[in-house]
């Protein structure tokens, strides 16, 4: 394996939650113990020895600061918040890619997580940063598809649309994050991809047929997308604490 320099951990926050439909960002929504969602991910990634964490806001977002009031003193130092949220998610990511010029190495490897998802363990963490640092490009995280697919006629903004096919899952995956890429790799497939298809940082890399791994992942590391999210990622989240598995390290590879 590579030796690897450096990660930074690039957190895109500054999504408006449309499908939450709630008043407030889903970042800033609470989650369990009094704590929102930001600040649940925040110390679970701090908890896992993540170094460099940079929280990347939308324009006019005063409320980062405040969570990150709220975490352990000792570990603030660790977690930087940066404006540069943009219109989609890639955008937000390329921003903070751009604002790190001239301090992160064209090596050193990015790990990009939704904020949004607060449920990460430490095995899974270890894996794919272990497969990212041994390979060319980088890794991300996934779970295998377990249900049946079916392709539907256009979304009609209705419940019933009839069905037109099943779609075979063979070969496919769900993609989560962290997506572990390198620096230099990564922000010249973002600057240079069809962003009409870019909807992680992979897909950028595959338009440049970057070879990126995928490192099968725990199906509990959930994105809070709809409301229904909310109560599972804190049933999750508190679980996961609770049986050992949030913090547990995957067995050093040899
Ligand atoms: N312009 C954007 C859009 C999304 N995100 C972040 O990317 C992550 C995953 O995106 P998604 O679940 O799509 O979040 P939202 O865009 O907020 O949700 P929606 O699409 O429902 O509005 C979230 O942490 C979100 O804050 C971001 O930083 N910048
Ligand atoms: C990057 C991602 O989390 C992979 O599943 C996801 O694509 C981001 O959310 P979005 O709803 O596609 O913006």
């Amino acid at each position: 394996m590579s030796e690897v320099k450096t990660v930074w951990t690039i957190l895109p926050a500054a999504g408006a939650g449309r499908r939450m439909r709630a008043a407030t960002p889903k970042q800033y929504l609470h989650l369990l113990d009094g704590k929102s969602v930001m600040q649940c991910t925040l110390e679970r990634l701090l908890a896992l020895g993540l170094q460099r964490l940079i929280v990347a806001i939308a324009p006019g977002d005063s409320r980062a600061a405040a969570v990150c009031e709220l975490l352990d003193p000792a570990q603030q130092d660790r977690v930087e918040v940066m404006t540069t949220g943009g219109l989609e998610r890639a955008d937000t990511v390329l921003n903070t890619l751009q604002a790190l010029s001239g301090r992160a190495a064209d090596d050193d490897l990015i790990l990009v997580h939704d904020l949004a998802r607060p449920c990460l363990c430490g095995a899974d963490l270890d894996a794919v940063l272990t497969t990212a640092a041994g390979s060319r490009a980088g890794a991300i995280l996934g779970t295998p598809v377990s249900d049946t697919l079916k392709r539907c006629v256009p979304w009609a903004r209705r419940d019933d649309l009839p069905i037109t096919e099943t779609v075979s899952r063979d070969l496919l995956w769900r993609a989560l994050t962290p997506q572990v890429i390198r620096y230099a790799v990564l922000r010249q497939s973002l600057e240079q991809a069809d962003r009409s298809r870019v909807t992680d940082e992979a897909s950028a890399l595959e338009q440049f047929e970057y070879e990126v791994l995928m490192v099968a992942g725990r199906s509990d590391n959930i994105k809070i997308t709809q409301p229904e999210d909310l109560a599972l990622a804190a049933f999750i989240y508190r679980q996961q604490h609770e049986d050992g598995m949030a913090l547990a390290r995957a067995p050093a590879s040899t």
